[in-house]
């Protein structure tokens, strides 16, 4: 249920950054570099001033900035975002210096400590790493550090590439259980339409988080500067919501607007998190942007692994699609593509390939051995979670 500005819900309710101890704030590359005319310090400035006040009050901080290839291209005297993959990582790897520097500068006005984080999707989906990440986040907030994070763009490559910081932000939230995720931007926050080109969009102060109605009001980034526009930020909400995140939409350029929120006043747009909460697993199985095979299901596999919370059989494989290992990711697909979950299958294409279609008391005949009777298990898949 979408409510717009003005109702009496936005009158009376009180922002749920009041109640979260543990927040993920983003601010996005318009923002942090002034809409690409070099990192804005005054803004930085302000920002920090506003997280140390909140760590004063015993909240926890993650700063997730976007900003590096904005900076980058300045710093090298770029006229203008060049669209080679190599080029938009040389001016990442030279924009997240003067990023980090000038964090490091402005925090230290309040003697806190800075600490920076660059993250693939390969960190993520390697389980180990993944964990390995969450153990360093945790230290650096109980010893009381600002940890800024960015994605590591000057290793990625197109096929694994996050991409856009929102998406980074909700999987950092996700990662470290944070109640809250601030998503500051260059607008006020959502509205039913793009504002830069529709003056008669209405504001929006509060929805749930995975409502549909959302995405259709997207439109497409506001300037060559920031990469997702608001159709990620919506998604990031969604994704967010999966841990019990909520999320707030707001713009940075509103004075204090963090230490208003966790004031508990409502600024921007609200999006709560009211879908059922997965486990640290399933999260994890998420955090997959990407797998490295699928298989195709019949319409009764897709029914159990939806419908029935069964395990995925060989018997109800129809096609196997792409090379993979066992303990892979892998998604499973309906007969027009659509994918219904994602998990850790147990066996190799080539073997999934030999024994589809098959009851599971024939894979030690076909195989010489069964080491699992299932191909993927259902406490290793999450199905139906946001794409
Ligand atoms: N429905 C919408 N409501 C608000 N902004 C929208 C909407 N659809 C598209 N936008 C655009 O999204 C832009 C913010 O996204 P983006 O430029 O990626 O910023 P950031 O760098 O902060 O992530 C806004 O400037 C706006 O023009
Ligand atoms: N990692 C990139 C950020 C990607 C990006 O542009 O994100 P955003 O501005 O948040 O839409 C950078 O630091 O330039």
């Amino acid at each position: 249920m979408l409510s717009f500005y003005g109702s009496s819900m936005s009158d009376t309710a009180q922002s749920v950054v009041a109640d979260s101890h543990r927040l993920v704030v983003k601010v996005g590359s318009s923002l942090v570099t002034n809409q690409g005319k070099g990192i804005d310090r005054a803004a930085v400035a302000h920002w920090s001033a506003q997280i140390a006040q909140l760590h004063r009050q015993g909240k926890q901080v993650v700063l997730v900035s976007s900003g590096a290839i904005a900076e980058g291209i300045v710093r090298l005297g770029w006229p203008r975002r060049p669209t080679a993959m190599h080029e938009l990582q040389a001016a990442a790897a030279v924009g997240q210096m003067g990023l980090v520097q000038a964090y490091e500068v402005a925090f230290a006005e309040h003697g806190i400590r800075t600490a920076q984080i660059l993250l693939t999707h390969e960190d993520l989906a390697d389980r180990t790493r993944y964990l390995n990440a969450r153990s360093t986040l945790y230290t650096l907030l109980n010893l009381g550090v600002v940890p800024i994070v960015n994605e590591n763009d000057t290793v990625i490559t197109d096929e694994i590439r996050l991409g856009d910081n929102d998406t980074l932000g909700a999987l950092v939230t996700n990662l470290i259980e944070a109640e809250s995720l601030i998503i500051l931007t260059d607008q006020a926050g959502l509205y039913s339409a793009d504002p830069r080109n529709n003056p008669l969009a209405r504001f929006i102060s509060h929805a749930q988080a995975g409502d549909p109605e959302l995405e259709q009001m997207a439109g497409g980034a506001g300037s060559n500067v920031g990469t997702g526009g608001m159709i990620t930020k919506i998604l990031a909400a969604k994704r967010a919501a999966n841990s019990g995140g909520h999320t707030v939409i707001a713009s940075g350029h509103e004075p204090n607007v963090l230490v208003r929120l966790a004031a508990g006043e409502c600024i921007g747009t609200e999006l709560r998190a009211e879908l059922p909460i997965q486990s640290a697993r399933q999260r994890w199985l998420s955090s997959h942007l990407r797998v490295r095979g699928k298989v195709r299901l019949d319409a009764g596999a897709v029914k159990a692994l939806t419908d029935g919370h069964k395990s995925l059989l060989a018997i109800g494989v129809t096609e196997v699609l792409g090379d993979f290992n066992r303990g892979d990711v892998v998604a499973c697909i309906d007969a027009d593509g659509k994918e219904h979950g994602r998990g850790l299958i147990n066996y190799s294409s080539a073997d999934t390939r030999r024994i589809m279609g098959e009851p599971s008391h024939r894979i030690a005949d076909i195989l010489g051995s069964m080491s699992d009777p299932e191909l993927i298990h259902r406490d290793n898949m999450v199905v139906n979670y946001p794409l």
